[in-house]
């Protein structure tokens, strides 16, 4: 069993890696590229790789969104602009709302059945934007959106082997990173690493290994010195997590990855994560298990230090008014 992939915004510097890395994947059968410019170039280059995946290239005219998008099973948005110095997360929200209310209202239509991996920042708000465009079309599954938040546990895995002198343990680390993407927003669960920090680990140094986890775009915008922002590393977490949904899509069990999700109040784990967080809250990254339909369960976040606790509680407020920019850009607050 094998699957369409669609890379939207394929020509940028995630899009052209991320697309790399979906080509040599033997889950991909057919790898569909769409971006404003470059797509033709991005498709012939990577069509020569000698891995099954058959690439096409497509821009806007000629229906080149819907085209790209048709039968798709999974589809990964990587289109917007990225910060450099001095530029928030929030600022991104005035270019990419609109790009990926445009791009979501594609899929809505060409595609409401593919599982959408949102990457464009700042995802706690296209997350949202995605979910109500859906809603608008009478085509909302919250099993089928995710935000990426898998950069996050990417990083805390490899500060993790950094603290420990292996890096080539970095990969087995199994760390959750939960709460949102971007700044104090996100939690590192570091008392559930699968490969705990040393005991007698100072206080304050797991302050900064936190902050390092939940600043580490601010690290690479800043190396970039206005090149833009972490690409290499987003294009391996997303082609990771994209692997983790396939599998899953394909019927493998037992998959669980952090991903920024809808918390549905069906039976899908959401309410019990809301209890745990216990503010009234839409959207959180919790740990979920991935399932043929997509979620199949949205895990418990496990047993929280009094730290992690506080970090969380000083998520949540950032949090809400994040989703709620996101939801009200689509749908305006009747009051
Ligand atoms: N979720 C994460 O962890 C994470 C990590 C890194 C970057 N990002 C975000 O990913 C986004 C892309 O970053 P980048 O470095 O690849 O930027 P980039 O500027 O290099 O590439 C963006 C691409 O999007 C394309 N694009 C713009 N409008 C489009 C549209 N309407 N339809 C299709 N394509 C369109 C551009 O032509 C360009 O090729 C940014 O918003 C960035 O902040 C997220
Ligand atoms: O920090 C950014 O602007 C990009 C991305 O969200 C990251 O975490 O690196």
């Amino acid at each position: 069993m094998s699957f369409k992939a669609v890379v939207l915004g394929a020509a940028g510097g995630i899009g052209q890696p991320l697309s790399l890395l979906l080509k040599a994947n033997p889950l991909v059968k057919e790898l569909a590229l769409y971006d404003i410019v470059n797509t033709p170039g991005v498709a012939a280059d990577l069509s020569h790789i000698s891995t099954p995946a058959k690439v096409v290239g497509y821009l806007p005219p000629d229906d080149g969104l819907k085209k790209a998008l048709a039968g798709a099973d999974i589809v990964v948005i990587p289109a917007g602009v990225p910060r450099k110095p001095g530029v928030t997360y929030d600022d991104l929200f005035k270019i990419n709302a609109g790009i990926v209310r445009d791009l979501a209202t594609g899929i809505a239509t060409a595609a409401p059945k593919a599982a959408v991996l949102v990457i464009s920042n700042p995802v706690n708000s296209t997350v949202p934007i995605v979910v109500e465009v859906f809603k608008k079309h009478g085509v909302f599954d919250p099993k089928k959106i995710f935000g990426v938040t898998t950069l996050d546990v990417v990083r805390a895995q490899t500060f993790i082997a950094e603290v420990l002198g292996d890096l080539s343990l970095s990969s087995s680390i199994n760390v959750p990173v939960v709460g949102g993407h971007s700044g104090v927003t996100i939690v590192p669960l570091f008392s559930q690493s699968s490969h705990p920090l040393p005991s007698g680990y100072a206080t304050s140094d797991l302050e900064a290994l936190t902050k390092r986890v939940q600043f580490g775009g601010d690290e690479v915008v800043k190396a970039k010195d206005g090149a833009g922002s972490a690409t290499l590393s987003m294009a391996y977490a997303g082609a990771e997590f994209a692997e983790k949904v396939l599998r899953a899509l394909k019927g493998e069990k037992g998959i669980v990855a952090p991903t920024f999700v809808h918390l549905t109040s069906d039976k899908s784990g959401g309410e019990t994560v809301k209890k745990e967080i216990g503010k009234e809250i839409d959207y959180f990254s919790a740990p979920v298990e991935l399932g043929p339909q997509g979620v199949a369960k949205i895990l418990s976040l496990g047993k929280l230090t009094d730290s992690e606790k506080a970090l969380i509680d000083a998520a949540v407020p950032e949090l809400v008014i994040n989703i709620e920019k996101g939801v009200s850009f689509i749908a305006p607050s009747k009051l």
